[in-house]
C-alpha cells in the first residue's frame, strides 16, 4: 500500500470530485456521456500506466520521468473531465490542460527514451557475457561454433588446437591466480599474432582453438611453429617468480580432407595428443599423423 500511496490518493480524490460533479450536473441533464466515457477510459489508462511503472521500476531517474509524465497526463485528463462536469466556467482551464498534456508527453517520451537506451545497454552487456570467455575475453566455444555456422566463407581453413604444457603444475606450485595470469597473457599473445580474418576461442580449461582462414597445411605449420617459439621465449613473471611456459599444438587443415568441421577439429585434437606424447613443446600436423598410422 505504501508503495502506491500517491497513486491511490490521486485516484480517490479524483473519483470523489467526479461523483460530486456528476451528481450536480446529472440533475440538469447537461452531460455528454460519450465524451465523458472516453475521457474516463483515458484517465484509467494513465492511472494504470502509473501503477505499472511503480511496479516495474528499474532505475530511479527513469521511474521519475515516466511517473511525472503519466501523472501530468492523468491530471490534465481529469481536468478535462471536471471541465465537462463542473457548473462554473473558468477560462484558464483549457490553457492549464494543454500545458499539462504537453509537459506530460515530453516527460513520458524522455523516460521512454532512457528506458530503451538502458535496455539496449543491458542487451549488449548480456550479449558480450554470453559470447566471450570472462577470463581471457576471447570467444567462447558456443559463439565460435555459432560464428562458423553463420559463415558463408567456403575457402579452406586450418585449425590449430593449442594446449599449455603441465599447466596443472603451475596451478599447484604458484596458485590458481598465477594460472589465470598465464591464460590471460597467452590469450593476448595469440590474439596479437593472428591476422584480422583469423579467429581464436578458449576451447577448454587450458586449451585454445585457432582458425586460420585461407591457409594451407605448410603455412599453418609455419604459423604454429612461430607461435610456439614466441610463447617459449616470452616472459611470464608472476609475483616476482619466473614461470616457464611452453605449449603443444595440433593442426588439421581442410585441404584434401572430405570431412566436416567437427571431424577436422577432432583430427587436430588427435595431432595435439601426439604432440603431448612426443614430449610436449612441439607442433604436429594431422597429415603427419596419417602417415605414421
Ligand atoms: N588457473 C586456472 N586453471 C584452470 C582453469 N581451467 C582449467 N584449469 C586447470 O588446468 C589444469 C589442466 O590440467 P591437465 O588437464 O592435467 O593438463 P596439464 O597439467 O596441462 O598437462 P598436459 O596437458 O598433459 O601437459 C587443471 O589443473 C585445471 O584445474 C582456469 O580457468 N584457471
Amino acid at each position: 500500500m505504501t508503495r502506491y500511496f500517491w497513486q491511490w490518493l490521486i485516484l480517490i480524490i479524483s473519483a470523489g470530485f467526479s461523483c460530486i460533479m456528476l451528481h450536480g450536473k446529472s440533475i440538469n441533464n447537461e452531460i455528454n456521456y460519450y465524451e465523458l466515457s472516453l475521457e474516463l477510459i483515458r484517465s484509467i489508462i494513465w492511472l494504470f500506466m502509473m501503477f505499472y511503472i511503480s511496479y516495474t521500476r528499474h532505475n530511479r531517474q527513469i521511474y521519475l520521468w515516466l511517473l511525472i509524465g503519466c501523472g501530468s497526463l492523468f491530471i490534465g485528463n481529469n481536468m478535462n473531465i471536471l471541465d465537462e462536469l463542473s457548473t462554473f466556467e473558468a477560462s484558464y482551464y483549457q490553457e492549464v490542460e494543454d500545458l499539462l498534456f504537453t509537459f506530460g508527453i515530453l516527460c513520458a517520451w524522455f523516460g521512454l527514451y532512457q528506458l530503451i537506451q538502458q535496455q539496449i545497454t543491458k542487451n549488449q552487456i548480456l550479449n558480450i557475457a554470453a559470447n566471450t570467455d570472462p577470463l581471457t575475453g576471447l570467444l567462447n566455444r558456443r559463439s565460435f561454433n555459432q560464428n562458423v555456422e553463420n559463415s558463408t566463407d567456403n575457402n579452406p581453413s586450418a585449425y590449430l588446437i593449442l594446449d599449455i604444457d603441465h599447466f596443472k603444475q603451475i596451478n599447484d606450485t604458484y596458485g590458481h591466480a598465477a594460472g589465470d595470469y598465464v591464460l590471460t597473457k597467452l590469450a593476448k599473445h595469440i590474439s596479437k599474432s593472428l591476422r584480422k580474418q583469423d579467429r581464436v576461442a578458449r576451447w577448454g580449461g587450458e586449451e585454445f582453438l585457432i582458425e586460420l582462414k585461407h591457409c594451407d597445411s605448410h603455412t599453418a605449420q609455419l604459423k604454429a611453429e612461430q607461435l610456439r617459439t614466441l610463447i617459449e621465449r616470452s616472459d611470464f613473471h608472476y609475483s616476482g617468480q619466473y614461470l616457464s611456459i611452453t605449449v603443444s599444438i595440433g593442426i588439421a587443415t581442410v585441404a584434401n580432407q572430405h570431412l566436416n568441421r567437427d571431424e577436422i577439429i577432432n583430427l587436430a585434437d588427435k595431432a595435439l595428443y601426439q604432440a603431448k606424447n612426443g614430449g610436449r613443446n612441439r607442433v604436429v600436423l594431422a597429415s603427419d599423423l596419417n602417415q605414421n598410422e
